[in-house]
């Protein structure tokens, strides 16, 4: 697993471990990874250009004293200092030291034009909003320059808890973080600006508390996924329904079934119009037409993809939602579910809206979904007491307990957004919710195979192709 930590944490092990280390041991582990991955991006060291964008606190340090590091193996280093009178004291001494030189916001130009390397130690974790006219105006520079640049802990203008971008914010290359990744660094849109993600370990690990945002990694998918063993058939392997398309819509059942069809459910009933469809090219699914109920038993619903609105459409949610078993509401259910029929659920109950679908449930704008994930997710999680997966550039997986981290899902890619993929995933993250996985893991364990099996497939994919890549993403 892949943990991100909000700035109080990291600010509270930091103090628990400086009271027991001797002063600036800290920032000199930060400054020794931040100058090793300024040296590999450079290549060679000696005879390179290297300028330090040193703001007022300990983030300007950290590159101060990298840019120490730097000079003392031949590299001509220029400080640009935001603030002089409130730079970092002892780093600007260090760097000096070291042959470096210092220079104001006046005197930049010339360096920056002729830089290869660039470090964003404006602001840090103790940053507000976005960056200040001065410092955009830098950064403007750097960009016309084509420098490499390297974020000190996160690309300055970023908001390190949310991964919100208030205004103007540094676009790095790469991003060198200090103990633990932040939750900006893995949230669009300020995970978008990082670049390449570098962890630095400074020691913090046995004093961080429960992290904020957390990402599953290759063996964390592994384990959490259902094998059959000896015993086992295709009952007890667990069974999902799917109730999805329409006459008008019977794309979406074929989508939905056949990702439920490769995650490992041992079977898949489908209930529906979409049912002949569904048949040419899944022959193993048990078709039927009426009602949920009279499907027969399954342990887990899909409810939603291509439904339409009729009367028929809604009393189907309804029913499902009425069931004892984990139930996933993607799409059109999402608009004809009722929130009070979610509350009143015993089994769980996952929503998977897209950033349109979820702004519609929240009463709020597109816009500020996609500016404001984290918060999206959550507050949808509180108030359904509901899993939520909201989809889009960065998917998360929230858990109705605000005390659970927030998943964020680290495969992907922008060629997903593709008609009928999110009904592949709805079906897949069902079939494991028959599986029995928790809903938690059911969500994040099927974006994750999703999204890997979509950066497996060649591109321009269809979410048809998605659906059939999928035993290629799957651990062994
Ligand atoms: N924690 C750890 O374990 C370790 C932390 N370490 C490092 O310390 C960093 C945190 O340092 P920090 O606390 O000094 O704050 P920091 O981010 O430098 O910024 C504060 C200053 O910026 C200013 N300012 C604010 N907003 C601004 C804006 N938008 N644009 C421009 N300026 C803005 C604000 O001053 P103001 O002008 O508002 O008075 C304030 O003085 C952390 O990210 C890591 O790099 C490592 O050394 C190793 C261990
Ligand atoms: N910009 C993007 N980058 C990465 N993944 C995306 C992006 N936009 C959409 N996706 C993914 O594509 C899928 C689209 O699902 P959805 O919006 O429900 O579409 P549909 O209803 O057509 O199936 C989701 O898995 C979503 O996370
Ligand atoms: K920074």
């Amino acid at each position: 697993m892949r943990y991100a930590h909000t700035v109080q944490a990291v600010r509270d092990a930091e103090d628990a471990l400086m009271a027991r280390l001797p002063e600036g041991v800290l920032m000199q582990r930060a400054a020794a990874g931040l100058a090793a991955v300024g040296a590999e991006v450079l290549g060679r060291v000696y005879g390179s250009r290297v300028v330090v964008l040193a703001g007022s606190g300990s983030n300007g340090g950290d590159a101060l004293y990298a840019g120490a590091r730097l000079a003392r193996r031949g590299a001509a280093v220029t400080a640009v200092l935001l603030s002089p009178e409130r730079a970092h004291t002892a780093g600007l001494a260090a760097l000096r030291a070291a042959g470096g030189r210092a220079v104001g916001t006046e005197d930049a130009a010339a360096p920056i034009a002729r830089a290869h390397l660039v470090y964003d130690g404006i602001v840090g974790i103790g940053g507000k909003g976005g960056l200040r006219p001065q410092a955009a105006d830098l950064m403007r520079a750097v960009y016309d320059a084509r420098a490499a640049v390297v974020a000190v802990d996160l690309p300055s203008g970023v908001d390190a808890d949310t991964g919100e971008v208030a205004g103007d914010a540094v676009r790095a290359d790469v991003t060198v973080t200090f103990g633990t990744y932040k939750p900006g660094l893995l949230i669009d849109p300020a995970a978008g600006l990082a670049g390449a993600l570098r962890l630095i370990d400074i020691g913090l690990g046995d004093d961080l508390g429960v992290p904020a945002v957390e990402a599953l990694q290759n063996a964390d998918v592994a384990a959490m996924l259902p094998r059959p063993g000896g015993e086992s058939d295709k009952y007890r392997r667990g069974v999902v329904g799917i109730v999805a398309g329409s006459d008008r819509y019977p794309g979406a059942a074929v989508l939905a079934v056949s990702g439920a069809i490769r995650g490992g459910a041992g079977a898949v009933r489908y209930v529906g119009g979409g049912g002949a469809a569904v048949l040419a090219r899944h022959p193993e699914t048990l078709v039927s037409t009426g009602s949920p109920h009279a499907a027969g038993r399954v342990q887990a619903w899909v409810v939603g993809p291509g439904l339409g609105d009729s009367a028929a459409a809604r009393t189907a949610v309804e029913e499902v939602l009425a069931s004892d078993v984990p139930v996933l509401v993607d799409a059109d259910g999402l608009r004809l579910m009722s929130r009070d029929a979610v509350l009143a659920r015993n089994a769980a109950t996952v929503l998977t809206p897209h950033a349109g679908e979820a702004a519609a449930l929240l009463g709020r704008p597109r816009e500020a979904v996609e500016a404001s994930r984290l918060d999206a997710v959550r507050a949808l999680a509180g108030a359904y007491g509901a899993t939520v997966l909201l989809k889009g550039s960065t998917t998360l997986v929230a858990s109705p307990s605000a005390l659970e981290p927030v998943r964020v899902n680290p495969t992907g890619t922008a060629w997903l957004a593709t008609a009928g993929s999110g009904d592949v995933l709805s079906g897949l993250a069902g079939s494991l919710l028959a599986a029995a996985l928790p809903a938690a893991d059911a969500a994040s364990a099927a974006a994750y195979l999703h999204g890997l099996a979509a950066r497996l497939t060649p591109p321009p994919l269809t979410a048809l192709d998605v659906a059939t890549t999928l035993p290629s993403a799957w651990p062994l």
